[in-house]
């Protein structure tokens, strides 16, 4: 699409962009996600009814909302991952760091690279823990060993695995507790260095101290990359997040600093369901 119509476009929809402006000053920061009135149907199922969000660059963010009201429809749009449902559409505009990533010449691996993620599940390789690292590197063409072996330490070390590891590279990740193995499946992200880290639930699985690590993590991370970040957990969304967008029923209810959300929500539905009243 030629640029001038682009720009058309985006000025017509923007009047609709459900944002706080406080949260975005900076409209050409290369690293921002913006989503323009984009609606998901599965089949003639429609999980998400018109959602336009700007998410601003070294931030997390936080999906918070009852179940099955499309936050993981909508951070899998990041990334194309539900490109894999078969009766998947989407309609509406998703850029990150100015490009509109589903128009047709992006490839999506390229795209992946970018964009990291984390599932609710640990899903480490039956390979060796630096294996697992490794991985993402190796699958680019990369073969220099110095590099690679410096990345997989760098990463681990960022995940906070290195220490509990870094005598046994060799052992099987499998062998690895479900703490470290989310841990590792962060190393395993980092390792290719994305700008934007997905991530769905991380810590459902966890226990509270691997959830505590995680969370911490989380936190320092952000100084590198743009988090989002699905959660069910009310005081993990407060504790760790600087934004937070609460979804119902496909829709985007409200969206503002999450100090805001957690303590003036603008909307009774927010409210609700913060102080637990449903969901
Ligand atoms: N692959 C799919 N095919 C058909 N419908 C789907 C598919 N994935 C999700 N849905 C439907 O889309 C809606 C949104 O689902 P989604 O998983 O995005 O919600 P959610 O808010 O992440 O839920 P949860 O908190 O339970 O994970 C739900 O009604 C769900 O049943």
């Amino acid at each position: 699409m030629a640029k001038e119509i682009e720009i058309a476009m985006s000025k017509n929809i923007d009047t609709k962009i459900a944002y706080n402006p406080a949260i975005i000053e900076d409209e050409n920061h290369a690293e921002k996600i913006v989503a323009k009135d984009v609606k998901v149907w599965y089949g003639d199922f429609q999980a998400i009814k018109g959602i336009s969000i700007k998410i601003k660059p070294n931030t997390v963010t936080a999906f918070i909302g009852p179940s099955g009201c499309g936050k993981s429809t909508f951070l899998r749009l990041f990334n194309r991952m539900n490109d894999y449902v078969e009766e998947f559409r989407m309609e509406g505009k998703i850029k990150l760091q100015g490009t509109n990533i589903y128009k047709k010449k992006i490839q999506v691996e390229e795209l992946r690279k970018n964009v990291g993620m984390v599932f609710q599940k640990p899903n480490p390789f039956p390979k060796s823990i630096f294996e697992n690292v490794a991985y993402g590197l190796k699958i680019q063409g990369i073969t220099d060993k110095k590099f690679i072996s410096e990345r997989v330490e760098k990463a681990l070390k960022q995940a906070d695995l290195w220490e509990e590891v870094k005598n046994d590279l060799k052992k099987s990740a499998l062998a690895l507790s479900g703490g470290q193995q989310q841990r590792l499946c962060i190393a395993r992200t980092l390792a290719v260095e994305p700008a934007i880290i997905l991530m769905d639930e991380p810590t459902s699985a966890l226990d509270p101290i691997s959830t505590a690590k995680i969370e911490d993590l989380i936190f320092e991370l952000k100084e590198k990359y743009t988090i989002i970040i699905v959660t069910h957990n009310m005081q993990q969304a407060s504790r760790i997040s600087d934004h937070t967008a609460f979804f119902y029923l496909g829709e985007l209810i409200e969206y503002n600093e999450t100090k805001t959300i957690f303590t003036n929500p603008e909307k009774k539905q927010t409210e609700n369901y913060i102080t637990g009243r449903f969901g």
